[in-house]
């Protein structure tokens, strides 16, 4: 059924046979231009599975002429992007007619880009959703989706929540409608139930479901031993995040590639310039909303190539990304859910490879453990809390070598992110702060830091004491909610 030029790109790359949920979609779907929804474990190879049946359609005679988008596939970052169009680069490798992948993502010089995209021939094009949005509002973008075969969401639960799911209604109101015909794919490790009644914009009521999944089963992959550090107090967390890489490493020094989870931007950046004076033996690396694409692109490379190394990263990577070899991923902290879990455990034992996860809760956290029974996690082998007594010196003169600004920027990103998980937290706007206070101190912070009035007042914290006395305040961003 694959065109021979197909498979020699497969070949090109490495790749001997097909993996599970490759073979499913290449066998069960009734044709390659049937939509489909896909779940498959992480890193179990879906980007491929998607590509492969789209551009075989096309290969069948139904190539588009040239300049025109075949293929469009819509993904969350612009890294996931990038890597998308690598994977379509060497599926095409070999084609005796060349096809173009274009990306289209924010973060870089708009008119060029446009441009190139304009002057190409597109035949498959990666975009996240707000770069095409804006693209889609001139004419002579739109002109170029006359002929659309295949439409991929590619993490299609993320593309289709509250967040992306406005900007993915807009594309497909820009290009031809359903009804001409375009074939509609869905991919993701998870797939909630509430997905299947927002799907109809792209798939058609009789689409194939495919699943590599029994029944029940969590999406991540078995033979990864997962674990939770459960650490009294949130001022312990620091410490144990310590202990636990230098545990860690001292099990595997020589392929020591990790990536450690924080919860926002700016707390992802504090724990970088932390670790940067430790554990000398590694490279480190940081990766999140609050640098520039340049940075980004730079360093998502750099991990990817890297044998060693230690990643602190935000939910920017933890979604798709594939870093190979990467042996053990760890969360300081709650993630925002059991999927977002799930997702970021998925980047390590990747491909058929090995890998660990550690998560490292304290006490107000530890209800995702019991509200996510399902979940694999078991009590970490080793008493990492009896420990902390013997980090906690080096742990506070790394946090004390830190800029006093990063740590301010972290204490407001730490209260972006916590503050809807109170009740969950089972505490009230006061014990909310209270616990933020206690990670100022945890930080080496003399005092909290002081939040501007706006912020308070933004963050619903107002008249809750603690962080509003008068004084200097700190001009801190104005969000919502830290990006990551
Ligand atoms: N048939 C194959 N043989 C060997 N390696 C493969 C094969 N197919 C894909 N891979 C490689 O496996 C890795 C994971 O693939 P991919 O990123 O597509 O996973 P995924 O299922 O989309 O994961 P996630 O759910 O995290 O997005 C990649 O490095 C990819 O190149």
């Amino acid at each position: 059924m694959l065109n021979n030029e197909l498979l020699e790109g497969l070949e090109n790359m490495s790749f001997t046979y097909m993996s599970p949920v490759q073979q499913k979609v290449l066998t069960e779907l009734p044709s390659v231009t049937k939509d489909c929804l896909v779940q498959a474990k992480t890193g179990t190879g879906k980007t491929i599975a998607f590509l492969l049946p789209a551009i075989q359609n096309l290969l069948n005679g139904n190539r588009p002429p040239r300049g025109q988008v075949a293929i469009l596939v819509i993904c969350p970052t612009r890294e996931l992007a990038t890597q998308i169009a690598k994977e379509a680069e060497g599926v095409t490798a070999r084609l005796s007619r060349p096809m173009q992948c274009h990306t289209a993502y924010g973060g870089t010089g708009r008119a060029s880009a446009l441009q190139k995209f304009l002057n190409g021939d597109p035949t498959i094009l990666v975009a996240t959703p707000g770069r095409l949005n804006d693209y889609l509002g001139e004419e002579a973008v739109r002109d170029k989706f006359t002929d659309i075969k295949t439409v991929v969401l590619d993490e299609a639960d993320r593309m289709l929540d509250e967040g992306f799911g406005p900007d993915v209604k807009r594309i497909l109101n820009a290009i031809p409608p359903k009804s001409t015909g375009w074939q509609g794919m869905c991919f993701s490790a998870t797939l909630p139930e509430k997905v299947k009644s927002v799907v109809k914009g792209v798939l058609l009521p009789d689409y194939t479901h495919l699943s590599t999944m029994d029944g029940n089963e969590t999406p991540t992959i078995a033979k990864v031993p997962q674990y939770v550090v459960s650490v009294p107090s949130i001022e312990d967390t620091f410490r144990a995040l310590y202990a636990l890489l230098v545990v860690e490493l001292s099990q595997d020094p020589k392929g020591f590639k990790t990536i450690v989870f924080g919860q926002s931007a700016n707390g992802v950046g504090l724990l970088h310039d932390m670790f940067e004076r430790a554990l000398p033996s590694l490279p480190k690396f940081e990766l999140h909303s609050r640098m520039n694409q340049n940075q980004r692109t730079r360093t998502t490379e750099a991990f990817k190539t890297t044998q060693t190394g230690l990643m602190f990263a935000s939910d920017v990577v933890g979604r798709g990304m594939d870093f190979p070899n990467v042996g053990l991923v760890v969360q300081l902290g709650m993630p925002a859910n059991a999927d977002q879990y799930i997702h970021r455990v998925g980047r390590t034992a990747r491909a058929g490879k090995d890998g660990r996860a550690v998560i490292i809760l304290y006490e107000n956290e530890q209800f995702f453990i019991k509200v996510n029974k399902a979940l694999p996690i078991n009590p970490y082998p080793m008493d990492i809390a009896a420990q902390l007594p013997k980090y906690q010196k080096d742990t506070d003169a790394l946090l004390n070598g830190t800029d006093e600004k990063q740590r301010f920027k972290a204490y407001q990103g730490w209260l972006g992110f916590n503050k809807p998980f109170m009740n969950k937290m089972r505490v009230d706007p006061e014990g909310l702060v209270k616990l933020a206070n206690q990670y100022a101190s945890a930080m080496q912070l003399p005092e909290p830091p002081e939040l501007e009035k706006k912020v308070i007042g933004k963050m619903g914290l107002k008249g809750v004491r603690g962080n509003d006395a008068s004084g200097t305040s700190w001009s801190l961003p104005l969000l919502d909610a830290e990006p990551v």
